[in-house]
């Protein structure tokens, strides 16, 4: 556990609105940044702030780089020094569960609801515990594709985290084939134990998940298993546009593809990638400041 530093400034939501889309389109970031309404106790105003998490001492340079985020003014900025925490698992420690379409997704402290699917996260050091927007909105797609009858027998969920969109695409259609990916080898072993506590089936089988670790369409067992009649993938909006070509080619004619992990305001780039892909909109659902895609691939 590295030592960690945050910046914190009070900015504008139209600030903090840039900021997220900075975040997205400079490639070279390599901060976390969390971006948080703050309620003062006083007045009950809404304030916002822009936090920026770094794994080591903050340089003239880091400095500089969070101010640019905010628009023409000069920031107050604090800089604090953290204790050594496991930041990933303190965020998703003590989340309440969620209900998202069918779904209600909880870690094991919590009890299971009587008349919903069950889904099980624990805290983990892999994004996806349903407390994201586009994670919720992924499962209410898919139980919405559900409902309209679709059937899928042939899936792949790209940028899987913990596992969890798979693990409830899995109980809607039970006799599928399911692929994971993700580019962070720390998933490997979260989406074990999460399938494990789900009772899923690590294997190559229907109804089982299958695992690999691979940036994008790049591994050769992820294109073997293709095509797909059913691509999920919650990553961001840059590299959604990238993969276009290559979910193209992976996903069958008349497949579908759920698209997430985009804001409302970069719909429209991430719309037009895929209509040259050969995609059509099916649907789409707004949850925040996130649009998530139902899109169907052209016969
Ligand atoms: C926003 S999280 C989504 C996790 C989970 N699917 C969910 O919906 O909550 C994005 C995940 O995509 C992974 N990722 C980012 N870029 C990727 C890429 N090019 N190929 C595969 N996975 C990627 C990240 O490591 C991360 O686990």
């Amino acid at each position: 556990m590295a030592d960690s530093w945050k910046i914190t400034g009070f900015a504008s939501k139209a600030e903090v609105q840039a900021a997220l889309l900075a975040h997205d389109e400079v490639e070279e970031w390599d901060f976390d940044m969390v971006i948080a309404g703050r309620e003062v106790a006083e007045d009950r105003l809404l304030e916002w702030v822009i936090e920026v998490w770094l794994p080591r001492e903050p340089t003239a340079a880091d400095k500089r780089a969070v101010a640019a985020l905010f628009a023409d003014r000069a920031p107050e900025l604090s800089t604090e020094k953290l204790p050594p925490t496991d930041w990933v698992i303190e965020s998703q420690k003590g989340v309440d569960p969620i209900n998202a379409g069918p779904f209600h997704v909880r870690t094991p402290e919590h009890p299971a609801s009587d008349d919903a699917v069950n889904l099980v996260i624990p805290a983990s050091q892999a994004f996806g515990t349903g407390q994201h927007a586009t994670t919720a909105g992924c499962l209410a797609m898919l139980a919405l594709m559900r409902r309209e009858g679709v059937m899928v027998r042939n899936a792949a969920d790209i940028g899987t985290g913990t596992g969890l969109l798979a693990l409830g695409a899995l109980r809607l259609w039970p006799r599928a084939l399911m692929t994971v990916s993700d580019i962070d080898p720390i998933c490997v072993g979260v989406v074990e134990d999460n399938a494990a506590l789900n009772g899923a089936t690590i294997g190559a089988g229907r109804g089982e998940m299958l695992m690999v670790v691979t940036d994008g369409m790049a591994d050769p067992v992820l294109k073997a298993r293709g095509p797909y009649d059913l691509l999920i993938a919650n990553i961001l909006a840059r590299p959604l546009i990238e993969l276009a070509p290559d979910f193209g080619k992976a996903v069958s004619g008349g497949g579908h593809i759920v698209l997430a992990g985009l804001l409302a305001t970069q719909e429209h780039a991430v719309r037009s990638a895929y209509r040259r892909a050969g995609f059509r909109l099916a649907r789409r659902l707004v949850n925040g400041d996130w649009s998530i895609l139902w899109l169907r691939k052209r016969r």
